[in-house]
């Protein structure tokens, strides 16, 4: 089946819905992860403006080589790598059928990065990232993009395979993509760390399958301590759905919950608690989103969002809220002017439609909105 995406026109095995992990014999293509490539474009753009260096990129696991091409074609010093043999030979035709010049190597990404230094390194394997991530942060350069759609793991669904993956622990809460990017982001600052290297999310974002960070690197241990220190738990009660959060690698949840009482006070971390994005960077990404994108639309809507949504941990899902409290939802935007009215920092989002950021704890927020009653 022929595609075109972002100006480059591929020929894919086959079209995927993206509920799979897609480990079926033909050669991987997922159209519902467009969105994901044309940000990524979108964030190379802005990131060679910011890093004018910059000049090599590893696609690590191409597949079909669109990820690999999309960036050849933005003029990029492109490297694709995968160890399938069929896949090697589709993105090699790809990049033919565009004439565009990629070196894509039969070879297993781990033996590639410990091999060659690239300024952008992007991994997009199968569920998690982590197997490939030490090899990414002592090899990389500049930056390191990153996707994990492991998203059950991630977020506390399938808690021991996330303890596993992550060396951290994830709780199943409203705020599951949230808690699933602050896991991902936990793992992969601490890999970075173990050599002396700092990695902080410039551009991050969620969606129903993957998470998708964009760290940039600095070779100073003491940013690299800078970074830990930005790690911390998250304790969230399971009756009332107030949440805490504290900075340092030792947890110390309260006994009780300190809003009902309640005991069912569970602790998440260490998760990474800092900004999962600079607003400034993610809006020179969005002045880079252009029309020939096919998720156009959606991309500048999720950069919009993720630009002015609050840095504070975490997220408030309103229809969970509303359930609680037997209210019908009233409209997000009336519902975040009550809070502000109220006296409280309040946005929206990126996770999704109903999720909204305040610094108002539930009975407050509870108090402060009223429409909907
Ligand atoms: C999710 S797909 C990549 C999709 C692609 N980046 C895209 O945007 O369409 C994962 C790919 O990783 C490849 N792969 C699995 N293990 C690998 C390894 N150790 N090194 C390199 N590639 C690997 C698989 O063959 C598969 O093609
Ligand atoms: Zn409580």
């Amino acid at each position: 089946m022929r595609v075109t995406e972002g100006g480059v026109e591929f020929e894919v095995a086959d079209a995927r819905d993206g509920a799979s992990e897609g480990r079926g014999d033909d050669v991987f293509y997922n159209p519902t992860q467009e969105l994901n490539r044309d940000l990524t474009v979108a964030v190379l753009r802005a990131y060679r403006e910011r890093e004018p260096r910059a000049d090599s990129y590893l696609d690590a696991m191409t597949a079909s080589g669109v990820r690999a091409l999309r960036a050849a074609n933005e003029g990029w010093d492109v490297t694709a790598a995968d160890t399938d043999a069929e896949a090697v030979a589709l993105a090699r035709e790809n990049a033919a059928r565009n004439d565009l010049d990629v070196d894509v190597r039969e070879r297993d990404a781990n033996a590639l990065m410990h091999d060659s230094t690239h300024d952008v390194i992007d991994l997009d394997p199968f569920g998690t990232p982590v197997p490939f991530a030490d090899a990414a942060f002592s090899n990389a350069r500049d930056l390191v993009c990153v996707t994990a759609t492991d998203t059950a793991p991630l977020c506390g669904a399938h808690f021991e395979s996330g303890v596993r993956s992550y060396s951290a622990v994830p709780r199943n809460t409203d705020y599951h993509p949230e808690m699933g990017l602050r896991i991902l982001l936990s793992a992969m600052v601490r890999t970075a760390a173990r050599y002396d290297t700092a990695a902080r999310p410039i551009c991050s974002h969620v969606s129903r399958h993957y998470a998708r960070t964009y760290l940039e690197l600095d070779g100073r241990a003491t940013k690299a301590d800078e970074c830990i220190d930005e790690l911390g738990h998250v304790y969230h009660c399971e009756d009332c759905l107030t949440r805490d959060h504290e900075y340092g690698l030792i947890a110390d949840p309260p006994e009780a919950c300190p809003a009902c009482g309640s005991n069912r006070v569970v602790t998440a971390g260490p998760l990474w608690l800092g900004a999962i994005r600079e607003s400034e960077f993610v809006a020179r990404v969005a002045s880079h989103v252009d029309d020939e994108m096919g998720e156009a639309a959606r991309a500048r809507r999720t950069l919009d969002t993720l630009e002015t949504e609050l840095d504070r941990p975490t997220h408030y899902d309103q229809h969970r809220l509303c359930k609680e409290w037997t209210r019908s939802a009233p409209a997000m935007d009336d519902f975040l002017a009550e809070l502000r009215d109220a006296g409280f920092e309040a946005s929206r989002a990126h996770y999704h439609g109903t999720a909204f950021k305040t610094d108002a704890s539930v009975a407050e927020i509870r108090e402060a909105t009223t429409a909907g009653e």
